[in-house]
């Protein structure tokens, strides 16, 4: 066949002298490459008239994208462009391309059928500083180290096996805020701070198992929380590095600054709480130290073999994952509940009446009667329908190119996936702006489970990455309301009312603070 087709074209290379042979080459390579060329130029033309668009969304302006229009109470602007523009669509802030999403069968697309494609992180600078470097859980990119301590904290040190060990950690720092707000009683309790320091108290306790005692305790605890606080409000406010990294060096908002700061303040304090817990380890039993999350941890950064052994960074950075992913997120949760019982107060009456026929009068709640307690279970996941803590959840990067709901997504792109538009849409909930925890109680309720399998009912998110703390928030955040609830009888501050304004953070939280007044409602004292 070569021989056939060399045997038309030789008359074209059978030039009478040099300079014709010259000229005959140059125009050969000149055509060559220029049919190459067109065919090429065609090939990727169709292929682009093949490729899916990119979701529709709002224009924004050059360079700075939609930044300007989204106002300081984002996920209320997402659930509104959504109305607009769709369960998908796009938007440009800065230089990065997000995705928004607001349907359950994108979110299944996006947790379930492409799970492995949308389970990596993007950390802004704040949240990356804050992890060591991307160290811990939440903002480590999706890998063998994330595996690595998704293991160790979901399987040694929220086992149930270990919680169940926390549990006499957790009822004391109960029973002393019980005992504080009785002794205080008929003065006014500002709600939600009272249940973030009951969570602040009782996590810290549970890292360090009572080791660290004293003034130093006391000071370790305000010391953590005023860092952690501060820590959450970095993370959660837009950073012109992020969306512009090349300005990211000249760090304008002074966000890396701050953040470093405070975490070497975090670092001094955990370096402290850490070393003094390995100077009063060998002082106390073997069977009381295997209790508590630092012993656990390091252990592992002593002993762990190839499957379990962590860095120290490692170690530090779960430890901040506990505290700061824990505490913020449920105790907000809780004040939520409580202002959403104020304003009900005939669901407020059922739920007094459910404690008093489980726990009774003369007992106090004890974590073995929650599976028992199932309107207040309904009230917690009402509140976590129509408040969720992260409303946007966490973002997730596309690792790589890909479609979803038809559109294209190219690699890196963020994803929001809109819980807040899900949970109050009203095509997929009766009466959805409303608080109705009975909804959880009917005979379908029993899919409406925090395992992210229903993709109507997210507050945990879903996937891979979905939120490892569950165990721990569900018991932490029933215990200590049927707790205050059966010990008091709660009214609102004279003079003020319920309203349920928020704000908006990397957690959204209650704008305006919950003032109630306590009266003790049990009449054996000695259960305070
Ligand atoms: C009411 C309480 C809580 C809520 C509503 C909540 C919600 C969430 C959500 C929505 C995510 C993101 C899931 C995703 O990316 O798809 C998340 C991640 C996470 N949460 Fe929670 N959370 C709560 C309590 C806790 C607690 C108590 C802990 C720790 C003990 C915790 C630790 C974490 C960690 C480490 C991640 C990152 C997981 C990963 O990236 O692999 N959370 N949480």
């Amino acid at each position: 066949m070569l021989e056939v087709i060399s045997g038309w074209w030789s008359w074209w290379w059978d030039a009478s002298n040099e300079g014709e042979k010259v000229i005959r080459s140059v125009l050969t390579i000149v055509v060559t490459i220029t049919t190459v060329f067109c065919l090429l130029w065609n090939i990727d033309k169709k292929s682009k008239k093949a490729m899916a668009p990119l979701p529709p969304g709002p224009k924004g302006l050059p360079l700075i994208g939609y930044l300007p229009f989204l106002g300081t109470f984002l996920h209320k602007k997402f659930t509104e462009l959504a109305g607009k523009y769709g369960s998908i669509y796009k938007l440009w802030l800065g230089n990065k391309l997000c995705i928004v999403i607001s349907s359950p069968s994108l979110a299944k697309e996006v947790f379930r059928d492409k799970d492995a494609i949308f389970a990596n992180r993007d950390p802004p600078i704040a949240s990356r500083i804050a992890s060591y470097g991307g160290n811990d859980i939440a903002w480590s990119s999706y890998g063998p180290e994330w595996k690595k301590m998704r293991k160790v904290f979901v399987r040694e040190m929220l086992s149930k096996g270990t919680l169940d060990a926390c549990y006499p950690m957790r009822k004391q720092e109960v029973q002393n805020a019980i005992r504080g707000v009785y002794e205080k009683a008929g003065n006014p309790v500002d709600f939600g701070e009272l249940v973030f320091e009951i969570i602040a108290n009782a996590i810290n306790s549970m890292l360090c198992g009572g080791t660290v005692k004293g003034e130093k305790w006391i000071s370790f605890v305000s010391e953590f929380r005023k860092l952690a606080e501060e820590l959450m409000v970095l993370q959660g406010k837009p950073n012109v590095s992020d969306l512009f990294p090349v300005l990211g060096r000249f760090d304008l908002q002074g966000v890396e600054r701050q953040t470093k700061r405070i975490l070497s303040s975090f670092d001094q304090v955990l370096t402290s709480v850490i070393e003094q817990h390995l100077n009063t380890g060998p002082n106390v039993e073997k069977s009381e130290r295997t209790k508590n999350f630092l012993q656990i941890l390091l252990d592992l950064n002593k002993h762990g073999d190839a499957e379990t052994s962590i860095t120290t960074n490692q170690l530090k950075s779960l430890l901040l994952d506990i505290v700061v992913g824990g505490t913020d997120t449920t105790s907000t949760t809780l004040e939520w509940t409580m202002a959403e019982l104020m304003l009900h107060q005939e669901i407020m009456e059922k739920v007094y009446q459910e404690l008093d026929e489980v726990v009774g009068h003369s007992n106090v709640v004890e974590e073995f009667h929650l599976p028992n307690l199932q309107l207040l279970n309904a009230v917690m996941k009402e509140t976590l329908r129509l408040h969720p803590a992260l409303p946007l959840s966490v973002p997730h990067i596309s690792s790589q190119f890909c479609t979803l709901g038809g559109y294209t997504i190219p690699k890196g792109s963020t994803v929001f996936l809109n819980v807040n538009a899900i949970h109050k849409d009203p095509v997929l909930w009766d009466n959805a702006l409303e608080f109705r925890p009975e909804r959880f109680l009917n005979k379908d309720s029993g899919s409406f489970d925090y395992s992210g399998n229903n993709f109507q009912y997210l507050p945990f998110g879903s996937g891979r990455r979905i939120c490892p703390g569950v165990p721990l928030a569900e018991r932490m955040f029933m215990f200590i309301l049927a707790s205050l609830l059966h010990s008091f009888e709660w009214k609102l501050l004279n003079g003020t009312e319920v309203e349920l304004s928020d704000k908006f953070g990397i957690v959204v939280k209650k704008k305006n603070p919950l003032l109630l007044i306590a009266k003790p409602r049990l009449s054996n004292f000695d259960l305070y």
